[in-house]
C-alpha cells in the first residue's frame, strides 16, 4: 500500500480549521487535524511545503518510522507547529490503518478499557448567578462533570466568560485586550465554588481553569481556598514553562492539579510526571504528536497514577475529538474528556460517528476514528484570520493570557 497523495484543508465553518487528508493507492484515506488556533496557516505551510513531499509513496502503514521520521528527520524538534503537523499525519495514518483492518481505532490500541468516555461541559456567566444557571442547563442534560467559570467583579472580559452560551476567545482583527487583576479573582474566585456546592451539592465534578494566570505562591493560595469545595481539578494555575514551580503549589494544597493543553512533547510534562507535581496531564491528538505521542505521554503519566484529562475546546476540530475519545476508550489511565459543543455549522463540515449520552461520549463504531471532512461543505466557508487575545494588568503590564 502506497501514499499517493495529500493536501490540506483550510476551512471557516464558525471558526478556522486545518485538515490533512492522505490518500492512498487502494482508495482509502484518511484525515488528520492540524489546527493550531491562531497560527493556522503556518502549521499549512509546514505540512504543505515541508511534509507532504516527504510522505508520497510510502507506505502509510509504517505509523512509527513516519512519525520518527518527521521527528528525528526535521532536525529542529518540538514546539507547536511541528507536533501539529506530525500529529495531523500520525492520526491520518491511524485513521487509514483501522479503515483498511475494518475497526474503530479503539481496537487497535487495545481494546475498550470502560464502556464510555466522561467528559465536562463549560458552564460560564458574567455573573454567579448566571452561571449556575448555565451549570443548571448542563446538569439537565445529564453532565456529571462541569468546569465552571465566572466574570470577576472590576474585571471586563475575564477568560472563559461567553457573550452567549459558547465561549470562543478567538476573534477577527488584531489580538483584543482584556485587563486582569490577580488580587480581585483571589478574592472572588471561591465564592463561585461555594454556590455551586451550596446549589447542587456534592454529587457532581466542579472544575476550573486559572489559565496560567498565578505566580506559583498564588496558585498555592488559590488551591488552599478551594480544598473545602472538592474540586475535580485546578487548572493550568501557572505558566508551566518551568516544570518545577509547581513543586511550590503542591506542597501548599490537595486541591488536584491539571496542565498541559499548551504542550506538544513527552519532554514538556517529564518533570511534572515523574516529581508526581500534577494529577492530570491535558496533552491532547493535535498538539502533541498525534495518537503516537499521546500513548507514550499517558504511559509514562500511568507509572505515577496520573490520569488524563484531555484538552476539547473549540479549536480542536471534530477530528482531534473523535480520535481522542478511540484513545480516551482505551487509555488505562483515562480521568476525563473536556468536551466544548461544535456549532451546527462546524458539524456539517465535519460528520462524524461519536455521540454523547448522560455525561458520557462514545467514538461509535465505525471503521476508523470515524469523522470525515465534506469538502464541498468546507469550501463555502474560507479562512477568516483571527487571533487569541492578549491580556494586561491594570497598570498596563502584559500579562499571561
Ligand atoms: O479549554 C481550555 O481549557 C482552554 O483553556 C481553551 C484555550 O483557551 C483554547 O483552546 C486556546 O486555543
Amino acid at each position: 500500500m502506497k501514499i499517493t497523495d495529500a493536501y490540506v484543508i483550510v476551512t471557516c465553518p464558525a471558526r478556522n480549521f486545518v485538515t490533512l487528508k492522505i490518500r492512498t493507492d487502494e482508495g482509502v484515506y484518511g484525515i488528520g487535524d492540524a489546527t493550531l488556533n491562531g497560527r493556522e496557516l503556518a502549521v499549512a505551510s509546514y505540512l504543505t511545503d515541508h511534509v507532504i513531499p516527504c510522505l508520497i509513496g510510502r507506505d502509510p502503514h509504517d505509523i512509527e518510522d513516519i512519525w520518527q521520521y518527521l521527528y528525528k528527520g526535521a532536525y529542529w524538534r518540538r514546539g507547536p507547529v511541528t507536533m501539529s503537523a506530525i500529529a495531523a499525519v500520525d492520526t491520518a495514518l491511524w485513521d487509514i490503518k483501522a479503515k483498511v483492518a475494518g475497526l474503530p481505532l479503539y481496537q487497535l490500541l487495545g481494546g475498550k478499557s470502560r464502556n464510555g468516555v466522561m467528559v465536562y461541559a463549560h458552564a460560564n456567566g458574567q455573573t454567579v448567578d448566571d452561571a449556575m444557571d448555565q451549570v443548571q442547563h448542563y446538569v439537565d442534560q445529564g453532565y456529571k462533570a462541569i468546569r465552571v467559570q465566572a466574570g470577576v467583579p472590576g474585571l471586563k472580559g475575564v477568560y472563559g466568560v461567553a457573550k452567549g452560551i459558547n465561549y470562543e476567545p478567538a476573534t477577527r482583527g488584531l489580538p483584543a485586550e482584556s485587563a486582569w487583576s490577580t488580587e480581585a479573582y483571589l478574592d472572588f474566585a471561591p465564592s463561585l465554588f461555594a454556590a455551586a456546592r451550596d446549589r447542587f451539592g456534592w454529587d457532581l465534578h466542579l472544575l476550573h481553569d486559572v489559565h496560567h494566570r498565578l505566580t506559583p505562591i498564588e496558585a498555592a493560595r488559590l488551591g488552599k481556598a478551594l480544598e473545602p469545595y472538592r474540586l475535580f481539578w485546578m487548572e493550568d494555575p501557572t505558566p508551566a514553562e518551568n516544570q518545577e514551580s509547581f513543586r511550590l503549589i503542591r506542597q501548599h494544597t490537595t486541591t488536584p492539579l491539571a496542565v498541559g493543553e499548551v504542550f506538544n512533547t513527552i519532554w514538556d510534562c517529564k518533570d511534572l510526571i515523574q516529581n508526581q507535581l500534577i494529577d492530570y496531564i491535558r496533552t491532547t491528538v493535535v498538539h502533541a504528536g498525534g495518537i503516537t505521542h499521546l500513548r507514550r505521554i499517558a504511559n509514562l503519566a500511568e507509572l505515577y497514577q496520573i490520569r488524563t484529562g484531555s484538552h476539547g475546546a473549540t479549536d480542536l476540530s471534530p477530528v482531534c475529538m473523535g480520535a481522542a475519545l478511540h484513545f480516551d476508550l482505551w487509555v488505562p489511565n483515562f480521568g476525563i474528556q473536556e468536551r466544548m459543543v461544535h456549532e451546527a455549522v462546524t458539524e456539517s463540515v465535519f460528520p462524524h460517528a461519536y455521540s454523547f449520552d448522560q455525561g458520557y461520549m462514545h467514538p461509535g463504531e465505525a471503521p476508523g476514528h470515524g469523522v470525515d471532512i465534506d469538502e464541498a461543505e468546507a469550501a463555502k466557508y474560507p479562512y477568516q484570520p483571527a487571533y487569541l487575545p492578549v491580556a494586561r494588568l491594570t497598570d498596563g503590564t502584559l500579562w499571561n493570557w
